[in-house]
């Protein structure tokens, strides 16, 4: 049976990620604002803002099956979301270089009309090298740090700031495929015949 299916993002790297898939998909972006709770605990608050992502689409489709995603970078405790400036970049890169983080993300699949919610999310080690202010600052004028959380894209040029990652890359770049794809199979979703 066909199921409408609609990605909630207005992320490019999501979009690639699930083309990736080879499944028929519709993109909407959300209007939710990312009001992040550092008070809660972060997986609870990751699947929390990728479950009012794909609410907030639902409102007008409510017959399709509906994914929203949130990601996060999490060094020493301390949450790093989207720089908004140059400064703000170098500071988060400068405090990633050499150390390892986590980036969690979450995500939330759901059918308002079938009352279907699916609710999950994966974390990932990454470790940087050790970055000299040099080459800091050439990637913050070559990349675009500014719309990505921690301030890099591991899928860009930001791979050469990168040691090693313990844990799915999809992830990372925004969104676990392999992950997701357990919850297509549940919900009759699949490139593939017989699954
Ligand atoms: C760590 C990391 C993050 N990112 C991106 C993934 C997400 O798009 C972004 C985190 O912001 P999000 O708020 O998760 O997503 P978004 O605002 O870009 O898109 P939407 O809410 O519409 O779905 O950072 C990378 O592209 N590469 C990386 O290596």
């Amino acid at each position: 049976m066909y199921q409408k299916l609609i990605l909630a993002s207005g992320s490019p790297r999501r979009r690639a990620l699930l083309s990736r898939l080879g499944i028929n998909f519709q993109y909407v972006t959300s209007s939710i604002s990312e009001d992040f709770n550092e008070n809660n605990d972060y997986t609870e608050e990751v699947i929390r803002l990728a479950t009012m992502k794909a609410y907030d689409v639902a409102r007008i489709y409510d017959e399709a099956f509906i994914i929203g995603a949130d990601t996060i970078v999490i060094c020493e405790n301390k949450v790093l979301g989207k720089p908004i400036t140059y400064e703000k970049a170098f500071e988060m890169l400068k405090f990633l270089s050499g150390k390892t983080h986590e980036v969690i993300t979450g995500v939330a699949v759901i059918n308002k009309n079938k009352k279907f919610i699916k609710q999950f999310y994966d974390k990932t080690e990454v470790t940087f090298k050790n970055l000299s202010d040099e080459l800091i600052k050439w990637y913050i004028e070559n990349d675009e740090p500014y719309d990505k959380a921690g301030a890099y894209g591991i899928q860009g040029m930001g791979c050469l700031l990168v040691e090693k990652i313990n844990g799915s890359y999809e992830n990372v770049v925004g969104l676990p495929v392999s992950k997701l794809f357990e919850v297509f199979k549940e919900i009759g979703i699949s490139p593939y015949r017989g699954l």
